[in-house]
């Protein structure tokens, strides 16, 4: 999304965006991204990325699914729905190209449990959209598609191209998915402008923590991260 393009008033998204910027500024900057952008990305960190990908959007998808649930009306029910069944294509399109062309071995992918980062953000947000009211579900949702939108247009902005990654870049750089980003931003304003001072310091604190775990799981894919033990 360009800065044109970007909430500007005093919108729950405009405020979330500037307090978070220097988590976006290091996920920006973060060696996975740097390297995924120039190419130089080992493929054995980004077949790490993928198959815990492969786990969190089968999770992220039920998550989707509660939050339309909870929706206030039927514009929300169909929104997130929808968007439930994009994670689930998105996790299956791993399997069939992603997998297929970075050599993951789909008994590698069943036999790979979550990795601890994996588990702590599945379980966040599915915790989230299960205990909370819907505009804190919302915001916890949040971040998972504007950061990567964001990052999808910057890295492909600096992208050494071609590139082995090109696939990956141009999915999050399409304008097919910054328009359901756009959306998502919408609801999320629109639910959080009817919201009370509590629920608006939830959003805060749910959209906070979505964004640290985005660091994160970029973070654990560099280190290969495991469980200890
Ligand atoms: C850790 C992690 N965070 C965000 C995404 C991005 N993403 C993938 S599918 C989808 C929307 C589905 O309706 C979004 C926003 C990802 N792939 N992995």
């Amino acid at each position: 999304m360009t800065d044109a393009a970007r909430p500007t008033a005093a919108t729950f998204s405009a405020q979330a965006w500037q307090a978070n910027l220097p988590v976006y500024e290091a996920i920006r900057t973060m060696p996975f991204n740097m390297a995924l952008a120039d190419g130089t990305l080992p493929g054995e960190r980004f077949r790490h990325y993928m198959i815990q990908d492969a786990h969190y959007l089968i999770a992220f998808g039920r998550a989707l699914a509660i939050a339309a649930a909870k929706a206030d009306d039927a514009d929300g029910l169909v929104q997130f729905a929808q968007a439930a069944q994009v994670a689930v294509i998105v996790e299956r399109s791993l399997h069939t190209d992603f997998f297929r062309s970075f050599g993951v071995d789909p008994a590698e992918f069943e036999g790979t449990e979550m990795s601890p980062v994996c588990h702590h953000y599945t379980s966040f947000l599915i915790a989230t959209a299960h205990a909370e009211s819907y505009p804190v579900v919302l915001a916890a949702l949040l971040p998972c598609f504007w950061i990567y939108a964001e990052i999808g247009r910057d890295i492909l902005a600096r992208a050494v191209r071609p590139n082995a990654y090109d696939a990956w870049i141009d999915t999050y750089a399409g304008e097919e998915f910054h328009e359901a980003v756009r959306a998502v931003i919408a609801t999320t304003d629109r639910a959080a402008a009817t919201a009370s001072p509590d629920v608006l310091a939830r959003m805060h604190e749910a959209y906070r923590r979505a964004s640290q775990l985005e660091w994160m799981f970029w973070d654990s894919a560099w280190r290969l991260g495991a469980w200890p033990l």
